[in-house]
């Protein structure tokens, strides 16, 4: 509901929002300007009347006197038929040059205030205010619910990189942007008295006039008594108008003054509203506040940044939304599927299990996980799919979902299976699955299958839950799920070192290169292959022949290099594996990139610890080849035989030598006495602690197993110094990439 508000506000109103924001950022520069062009030192025991009479030769046709919020003083004058504006040095009263409004500024003025179009652009202007204010605070409260509460408002987001950029804007920019638009918002519905506007009230002419000569302007008392630093503007009468008086404002009030005897003839101080409207006039443009208008400014540039990723972040999910048809109705259904899912993917696994097991001759309900409590009288199975989100929160459709199951009062005979789907980077993974799980078995449901979790979206172990559902219903279950992809590119092999035929471990490095028709005109000119972007630690997915559904592999090199490389190993019933070891060089594959940000070492200097098995080496051998900068790299490594399986063995010694690898520590599990990475982990405790107490960040590349394996390692090496692996996950030192 509050994503629809937000996207839909969003939609509706960019262009306006854009125009607004992007206006206001250049004109949040005018308060710089003119503080860099006044000067203000030493005003404080200069008077209005000081400051008129010195400059009373230099412009004997004054007609008025300007002192801006910045401090700068201008004089408006006629001389003979023409008129002009000077910028006026207050503590000597010299020129400091003509005054002049930049047309350009005037332009981006008329362009923020009415987009031109004088009053029905004004009404639009405060519209678009409007739906500024309303996108900032909904978006406030995703974020918000996104990072798991207010606590955690200063924690690191993580997700995809558009998402990431959208949010990072969108928290940075939250506070200005909330009050560049509600004091817009106020100063409309002031234009258009849609609230009342008490805010220029003006004091009453004067009734009495002395009508005598005018005396010398610095001679005036009322004129004397006002300092520079509380003046804002003096208007001069007409010459020889004997009834005429000067027009005084001050930062209190404002009043007129004899030209003859210097009284102050009436005066009107300001009420509380004008105070208000001033204050948030000053709040809205900076003016007064150099400082605020530039901060302003930089959040309204964030604007155009989180429409652009807005817009993109909700064309994938309209992408990716599903339809689930044959979706029978609540009351008939025999098997019902909720889904918890944020941005929809879990919807395209519900969908391949709703018509798998439509297919099968089961009546399927499928619905969001919101929908529990409805009464669904002939089910019976239920099948609940849910993502996790923030910090082991629920996705948006889920949301409700634990304090609805709460209100259910009667006892369930449903049986139920739970299906999480996370991603192990997080520290909590699965995180909400199992609180699900939890829920429903304290209230005494029934369970059809103990819960089940599957690591970013990965079909295979989605088709293998299947199989178990299958095994349960007595029936051929077979989950297919081809997750949305982005297009292919055809990829030529060029290279491939093979390892590990000896110790049962095959193992092929396979470089590729962009197939000639994925050359651009000016790759074909430079001969080089033009490949998606990408950096190590990235993956590819890889389309077998024949499968419509990718297998995932870590990147080793960066698309920079003009060459894609992947480590593979041959698993014997590896449909993927197979085809890649059975690749020669010229022979062609189908591949997309998919970004993964968040597995990178982090910047800045401090050290980097790599950990690794088999073919996990492949990103880690990428980061230490990007390790230009020569920061210090760690690499614990573990193969079989340093004979058969020692991947990348020349290079990464070539690696220590030149800097890139501070240290290299290989170890082998099939010689004598061999050992485990994490027994080299548990050797290396002190090299380790003094690491971690230099910053060091830890990156974890392969098998489940070993990943598992290391973090109990690591707990262990580590607990002297009061820390452990989940601090350091959740402080983002600790990323793993696990298959
Ligand atoms: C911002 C964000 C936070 C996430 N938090 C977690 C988490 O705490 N635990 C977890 O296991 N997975 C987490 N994930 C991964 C998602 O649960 C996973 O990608 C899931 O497949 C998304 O499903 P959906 O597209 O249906 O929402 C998070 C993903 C994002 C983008």
């Amino acid at each position: 509901m509050l994503r629809q508000l937000h996207s839909l506000s969003g939609l509706v109103a960019t262009l306006f929002v854009v125009l607004l924001t992007i206006s206001g950022a250049v004109l949040s520069l005018n308060p710089l300007i003119e503080r860099s062009q006044a000067n203000i030192a030493g005003t404080a025991s200069i008077s209005v009347a000081e400051l008129a009479g010195k400059l009373a030769t230099r412009y004997p046709g004054a007609e008025q006197i300007q002192r801006r919020p910045s401090g700068s003083i201008i004089v408006y004058f006629t001389d003979g038929d023409q008129t002009g504006a000077d910028l006026i040095n207050p503590v000597t009263g010299e020129t400091i040059g003509a005054y002049s409004n930049s047309p350009i500024m005037v332009w981006i003025k008329n362009l923020h205030r009415s987009y031109l179009l004088g009053t029905p652009g004004r009404v639009v202007a405060g519209v678009a205010a409007f739906f500024m204010l309303l996108l900032t605070f909904s978006g406030a409260v995703m974020l918000v619910n996104r990072l798991g509460g207010w606590r955690h408002i200063c924690r690191p987001i993580q997700g995809p990189f558009k998402q990431r950029l959208h949010t990072e804007a969108g928290r940075a920019a939250v506070l200005g942007l909330i009050l560049s638009a509600s004091t817009g918002l106020y100063m409309s519905t002031m234009t258009f008295e849609l609230i009342p506007d008490y805010s220029s009230t003006e004091p009453d002419f004067p009734t009495h006039v002395s009508g005598g000569a005018p005396a010398s302007i610095d001679t005036l008392s009322t004129l004397k008594s006002i300092p520079l630093t509380e003046f804002r503007e003096l208007v001069y009468p007409y010459p020889d108008d004997p009834m005429g008086v000067y027009s005084i404002t001050t930062d209190q009030g404002s009043g007129f003054v004899d030209q003859s005897t210097g009284e102050l003839l009436s005066y009107q101080a300001y009420g509380n509203p004008q105070k208000l409207y001033e204050f948030i006039y000053m709040l809205h443009t900076g003016e007064g506040l150099w400082w605020l208008g530039l901060l302003l400014g930089l959040s309204a540039l964030a604007v155009p940044l989180m429409a652009w990723t807005g817009i993109q972040i909700w064309w994938k999910r309209k992408q990716s939304a599903t339809t689930i048809n044959y979706n029978s109705a609540a009351r008939l259904a025999d098997t019902v599927i909720l889904v918890g899912s944020e941005s929809n993917s879990t919807w395209g696994f519900a969908k391949t299990l709703h018509d798998a097991l439509h297919s099968l001759g089961f009546q399927v309900h499928t619905a969001s996980m919101n929908q529990i409590g409805k009464p669904y009288p002939q089910a019976k199975r239920m099948f609940i799919l849910t993502a996790t989100y923030g910090d082991g929160d629920a996705p948006a459709s889920a949301n409700h979902f634990l304090a609805r199951l709460s209100k259910i009062t009667k006892t369930p005979d449903v049986p139920v299976a739970v299906l999480g789907f996370g991603d192990r980077q997080f520290p909590a993974f699965c995180q909400f699955a199992k609180e699900v799980e939890a829920a429903l078995i304290t209230k005494g449901w029934p369970q059809l299958l103990p819960l089940e979790t599957i690591h970013r979206q990965s079909p295979q172990e989605f088709a293998r839950w299947g199989s178990v559902v299958g095994s349960v219903l007595d029936k051929e279950l077979t989950l297919l799920h081809t997750p949305v992809h982005p297009p292919c590119t055809t990829l030529t092999l060029v290279e491939r070192v093979d390892y590990g035929a000896e110790v049962q471990a095959p193992t092929a490095v396979l470089r590729f290169e962009a197939a000639p028709s994925h050359r651009g005109w000016l790759s074909r000119c430079l001969k080089r292959a033009r490949l998606p972007h990408f950096d190590a630690g990235d993956l590819v997915g890889i389309l077998p022949p024949d499968s419509s559904v990718p297998r995932f592999y870590s990147l080793a090199s960066a698309s920079k290099s003009g060459m894609l490389e992947i480590c593979v190993r041959h698993h014997p019933d590896g449909l993927c594996s197979g085809f890649l070891h059975g690749l020669s060089v010229g022979d062609t594959i189908e591949a997309f990139i998919k970004l993964n940000p968040s597995f990178r070492p982090a910047s800045g200097k401090g050290p980097v610890i790599l950990i690794g098995a088999g073919t996990g080496i492949g990103p880690l051998v990428g980061f230490i080849r990007n390790n230009k900068a020569h920061r210090p790299m760690h690499l614990y490594w573990g193969g079989r035989s340093p004979q058969s399986d020692f991947l990348y063995e020349t290079e990464l010694k070539r690696y220590l030598e030149d800097k890139r690898l501070t240290k290299l520590n290989p170890v082998f599990s099939r010689i004598s006495q061999g050992a485990y990475v994490q027994n080299k982990i548990i050797e290396d405790d002190k090299i380790l602690g003094q690491l971690i107490e230099e910053g060091a960040q830890f990156l974890i590349c392969g098998g489940r197993n070993m990943a598992s394996s290391v973090a109990v390692a690591l707990d262990k090496v580590i607990a002297p110094l009061g820390i452990d692996v989940a601090t350091l996950k959740a402080q983002g030192r600790y990323r793993e990439d696990v298959y």
